[in-house]
């Protein structure tokens, strides 16, 4: 039974595969996050989508993948992600707070203690901390891998019991995950460096690092005993059984 998690959501659980944010994947989300609540978790959220949701605001631009336009996307996104949280979070009597952060801020001390300061008071508040990266600002040497990375650090910040990563496929495979050749690997050491093997280079248009990331920060994350449990977002009810122990995706420990 854990009683502090992270949880980190990718971009195409929170969006279709046409772009647009898809709010019953994400209303889903917060029921089960609420329902954990109640049950007396403490959780951060670790949620991306912020591009996805500021594109379908300014449809029709060039999808050149220029810094300029990302920033705009993720600023006007960021808004409108945060404001349907905050709804759907309320309909549960929940608050939630944003946290937008840059890899700088993990590599100076300062700003890594105000963090971790703010985590501890949200948390005591029973306020969700749902997290993003700086995307205005976080550019080149600030941005993070992807947010599996920032998902990482902010659960050996908090040495939380758990990282949930919730992503559109069901854990890693031994080969392509549309391939029915292709079978889920339930359970991977962190010391196993041969699981690398499986990933492939394909992945999925909304997502930043692939699965390659995924693995990397897993086994990272483990070998500080954080177990990461990996699964598809989309599967009705999943975040209730991390309490069941019968995770249904691929779990990654020490
Ligand atoms: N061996 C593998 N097992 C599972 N997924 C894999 C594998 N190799 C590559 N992938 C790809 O990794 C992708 C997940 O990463 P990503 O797109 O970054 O997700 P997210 O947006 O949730 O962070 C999936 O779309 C999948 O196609
Ligand atoms: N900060 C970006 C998320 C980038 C990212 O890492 O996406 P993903 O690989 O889907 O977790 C956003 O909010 O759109």
């Amino acid at each position: 039974m854990y009683t502090r998690i992270v949880i980190k959501v990718g971009t195409n659980v929170l969006t279709r595969p046409d772009g647009r944010l898809d709010i019953t994947s994400i209303s889903s989300l917060v029921d089960q996050i609420a329902a954990l609540k109640a049950a007396g978790v403490e959780l951060v959220l670790i949620s991306s989508g912020a591009v996805g949701a500021g594109r379908e605001l300014l449809p029709g631009r060039p999808d050149d993948g220029a810094v300029a336009q990302r920033q705009v996307y993720s600023a006007i996104g960021q808004v409108r992600l945060m404001e349907l949280y905050r709804q759907l979070f309320a309909g549960h009597g929940l608050l939630c707070a944003q946290v937008l952060a840059t890899k700088g801020d993990f590599r100076d001390d300062l700003h890594y203690d105000n963090m971790l300061n703010c985590f501890g008071a949200l948390l005591r508040d029973e306020v969700v901390p749902v997290v993003n990266e700086n995307d205005v600002v976080a550019v080149t040497e600030l941005m993070f891998t992807d947010n599996d990375e920032l998902a990482g650090l902010v659960a050996r910040m908090l040495g939380v019991e758990a990282l949930v990563i919730l992503s559109s496929v069901e854990g890693l495979y031994d080969g392509a995950p549309d391939d029915p050749q292709s079978r889920l690997i339930p359970r991977v050491k962190a010391a196993d460096q041969t699981v690398a093997a499986h990933v492939q280079e394909r992945r999925t248009s909304g997502g930043r690092g692939g699965m390659a990331t995924k693995l990397r920060i897993a086994a990272e994350t483990a070998r500080h005993g954080i177990p990461v449990l990996i699964g598809n977002g989309r599967r009705p009810g999943i975040l209730a059984t991390i309490q069941s122990g019968h995770w249904p995706g691929t779990e990654v420990r020490q």
